[in-house]
């Protein structure tokens, strides 16, 4: 373990696929110790994961780590957003998580959105219009189709809240990853009375909400198996793109493109975020300021399923053609279509294997950057860098794709694991009483080789917006 000059952080970053564990020096932003532990996701209909192993792949990235993380001294979870984790009275999961990928909510969503008064009142109250994403969309399928599991439910949390609950022994969860619950009125701070009355829940099962920089205790004595050191400072921890956000230290204005289970671009606002298309969700972040976030469902695992069809390695992609490709393998969120299935069209006989992966890829950046537009503030530069986060940043074809559909330069930051260094960072923060901006500053997160824009590919973003267009009733069956 190289020598450290500061105490040592840890950092989790939670997420749909796995659990990283990242100790960090909180004086440089080094990282001494890195380790992961993958999760399961249920296939077919919905998407499910049960808590308990998420507990077991956070304590094996910790054991990874070594010794390095028995000797840290503060802590802070980050967690994938949205998920609905149900506890009963002894802090066991009655059932397994329902993930923000699972869609099956949507005839919830629909009718929550007709008993609040339509879409704008859901965006003005809570900053978004719900998705099928959303916990309370969750909330109303569990109480319709398993009312005995919703009854024998005395806690509900969110997947970070789970986690650190068990860390420090206190429900509590943060106002980032509470705005994409639905019942917390980012209009008012608080948890709203009215929707959770619509929703059929009991404000008494919620974790109260911290405020930014509050700690949430203290790592518990007797938690076997986690090298932990008892004592350690717990801090808030957050959804992971509000996690990511504070890893970069992001300035106001500056766009973020995370490529991983999820695709999803963001910037931190100034003015609270209320879009009634709902095509941006208006989550708070994590330091008191605003995050409008776009979301898509299908991004890397889309693309790599697409890939593996082919028989092609994920970077064999060939230029050329005009087969467009949707590739909205598990529904779709950003558009609104949580009944679509991948569509593929424009097929000739001379359409090679490798254009139809570059198509699967560019069907998967052209949603996210026509919702870049609406997520971005008038006060956001508009020919700055993106800057490219997520396992997918890793790769050429993504990178190569997103310069060609934005038209905007490309910086792909040098630190990975944002969302876990994130996570550090406020944890370190909490140590040192700075506000996590200056720590993520000072660790020089952002760093890393920038691409220089190429003229947009106005003919492949025509074809796609025409195709998406006409596709419409095809991938809106409902
Ligand atoms: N070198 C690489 N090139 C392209 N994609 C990659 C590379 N390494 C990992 N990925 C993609 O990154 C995805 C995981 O990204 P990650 O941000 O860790 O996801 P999540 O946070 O949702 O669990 C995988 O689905 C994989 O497709
Ligand atoms: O639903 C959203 C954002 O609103 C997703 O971004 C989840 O937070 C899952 O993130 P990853 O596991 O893909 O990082």
């Amino acid at each position: 373990m190289p020598h450290a000059a500061g105490p040592l952080v840890v950092g989790v970053d939670s997420s749909t696929q796995s659990a990283t564990a990242l100790v960090v020096d909180a004086g440089t932003g080094e990282v001494v110790a890195r380790g992961r532990a993958p999760h399961r996701v249920s296939d077919g209909p919905g998407r499910e994961s049960d808590p308990e192993q998420w507990w077991e792949a956070l304590a094996a990235a910790l054991r990874q780590c070594g010794p390095a993380a028995r000797d840290a001294v503060a802590v802070s979870v980050a967690g994938q957003q949205h998920g609905l984790v149900t506890l009963d009275g002894r802090g066991a999961p009655v059932r397994p998580a329902l993930l923000w990928n699972d869609v099956r909510s949507a005839p919830q969503r629909d009718r929550l959105l007709g008993r609040l008064g339509g879409a704008a009142a859901w965006a003005e109250r809570v900053g978004s219009v719900p998705a099928p994403a959303f916990t309370v969309t969750k909330w109303a399928w569990l109480a319709e189709h398993e009312p005995e599991a919703a009854r024998a439910t005395t806690g509900v949390r969110l997947p970070h809240d789970f986690l650190t609950e068990r860390l420090t022994g206190r429900a509590t969860t943060d106002r980032g990853d509470v705005s994409g619950t639905g019942w917390w009125a980012t209009a008012t701070g608080s948890y709203d009375e009215e929707i959770l009355g619509i929703a059929g829940l009991d404000r008494g099962l919620l974790p109260e909400v911290l405020e930014p920089g509050e700690p949430a205790g203290e790592v518990r004595s007797a938690l076997p198996g986690l090298p932990l050191r008892p004592g350690a400072l717990v801090a808030a921890g957050t959804g992971d793109n509000m996690a990511a956000a504070l890893g970069l230290g992001l300035r106001p204005g500056r766009p973020v493109l995370s490529l991983g289970t999820s695709g999803t671009v963001y910037a931190v606002s100034q003015q609270r975020p209320a879009d009634p298309t709902g095509a941006v969700n208006g989550f708070a972040d994590a330091r008191g300021d605003w995050l409008p976030l776009a979301c898509t469902l299908n991004c890397t695992l889309a693309v790599d399923r697409v890939a593996a069809l082919l028989g092609r390695d994920r970077e064999a992609v060939e230029a050329g053609g005009s087969v467009v490709a949707l590739p909205f393998l598990d529904g779709e969120r950003t558009p609104d279509l949580p009944d679509a299935s991948g569509l593929l069209t424009g097929l000739r006989h001379d359409t090679t294997a490798g254009q139809i992966l570059q198509a699967a890829y560019d069907g998967a950046v052209h949603t996210l950057m026509t919702a870049l537009e609406r997520v971005l503030d008038a006060d956001a530069d508009p020919a700055g860098p993106l800057l490219l986060i997520g396992g997918g940043a890793r790769g050429r074809a993504w990178r190569d794709t997103v310069l060609r559909l934005s038209g905007r330069p490309v910086l792909v930051p040098e630190a990975q694991d944002l969302v876990a260094l994130g996570a550090a960072v406020q944890a370190a923060g909490l140590l040192s009483g700075e506000d996590p901006a200056t720590v993520a500053r000072r660790w020089r997160t952002d760093r890393g080789p920038q691409y220089d824009a190429v003229d947009r590919d106005e003919e492949a973003v025509e074809r796609l917006t025409t195709a998406l267009d006409r596709a419409k009733p095809l991938l809106a069956p409902r």
